[in-house]
């Protein structure tokens, strides 16, 4: 890591011990339900890294709602519930809709009474039709491809506890589903997914990290993300064989051999190039590194000092 200078760097076998003795251990009817969501997700991970994770989310929850209400005893004015907004970074393909879906279980499981909701900026993408006319087709997920206007009021109407809107993006259409949205509601905790959260698009007067009340970056090497990306490419091919209006089928039923080239060079050409133009820049932002090595397991955790 070039600049660990404000981070403080913890082994995983560290970082297990920590609040060991304070955490909630989930029920094994927990566990199975956290099974189901995601068979791929590794119990050890929940207990070593994750429960950990949460345990801090909880000491930041309590910190930031007494800020607002002595905010509000200072300005003599009502106390307001804010909503508490956690951004998830990291490459295409690193995991980080795993990650959200795991830490959106184990936040409602810990904490029953709060509501927790998820959203993916991937819904803010232009639809296909747009892309295509604005000539950006191969640039899906670069910073001119969002809607970052329409991202921000999202987020801030959020943060105002006004009803909000996401758009829906699905992996199976690779395109925005017209007329999907989904309903975010005054939650307690916001969870924002997406390789663009701790971006700095140079033409906003604010960024969508002023909302985030912490953020995580998922990293891990070049080379093992374009095998996880390349896994889940096949994956999508598998789900999408007998369905002829999944975007994938007609890869599905040509040679798997050509539907691989051409999936290493969409990696190479637009991702790999993403990767390293805008969404690595962003990692010294985020409040903990999240860092994955072979298998998705997580070896090491880079947490911010101030
Ligand atoms: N902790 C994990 N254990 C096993 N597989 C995982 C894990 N996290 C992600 N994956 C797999 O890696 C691929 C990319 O994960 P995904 O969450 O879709 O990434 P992202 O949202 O960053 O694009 C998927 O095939 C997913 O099933
Ligand atoms: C929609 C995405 C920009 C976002 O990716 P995610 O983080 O959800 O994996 C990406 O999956 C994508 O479609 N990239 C364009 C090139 C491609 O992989 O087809």
């Amino acid at each position: 890591m070039d600049n660990q200078l404000n981070y403080y760097r913890i082994a995983r076998e560290e970082w297990r011990t920590f609040y060991q003795d304070h955490i909630v251990k989930l029920t094994e009817e927990e566990l199975v339900n956290l099974k189901a969501l995601n068979d791929q997700i590794s119990m050890q991970d929940v207990q070593d890294v994750y429960m950990p994770l949460v345990h801090l989310l909880r000491l930041r929850l309590d910190t930031h709602q007494a800020e607002q209400d002595k905010q509000a005893e200072f300005l003599g004015i009502q106390a307001q519930k804010v909503p508490f907004i956690l951004g998830i970074a990291g490459s295409v393909a690193v995991g980080k809709s795993t990650t959200a879906r795991l830490l959106k279980t184990l936040l409602s499981e810990v904490f029953p009474d709060k509501k927790v909701q998820l959203i993916t900026t991937d819904g803010f993408l232009y639809p296909n039709e747009i892309l295509q006319q604005k000539n950006i087709m191969n640039r899906k997920g670069f910073p001119e491809s969002y809607d970052m206007k329409t991202l921000l009021n999202f987020i801030n109407d959020v943060k105002n506890n006004l009803p909000a809107k996401a758009p829906v993006y699905s992996h199976k259409v690779y395109d925005i589903i017209a007329g999907k949205f989904e309903e975010i509601k005054q939650p307690d905790i916001l969870i924002v997914e997406g390789i663009n959260v701790l971006q700095l698009p140079s033409n906003q007067q604010i960024y969508m990290s002023d909302f985030f009340d912490f953020s995580i970056y998922v990293d891990a090497k070049e080379q093992l993300i374009e095998k996880w990306y390349l896994e889940r490419f096949e994956t999508l091919l598998d789900h999408s064989m007998h369905d002829p209006d999944n975007y994938f089928h007609k890869y599905a039923l040509g040679s798997r051999k050509d539907a691989l080239v051409m999936a290493k060079n969409t990696w190479k050409t637009i991702n790999l190039k993403n990767l390293r133009e805008f969404i690595l820049p962003t990692r010294s932002r985020a409040d903990l590194i999240l860092h994955k090595t072979n298998n998705h397991r997580i070896d090491e955790l880079l947490l911010r000092k101030y």
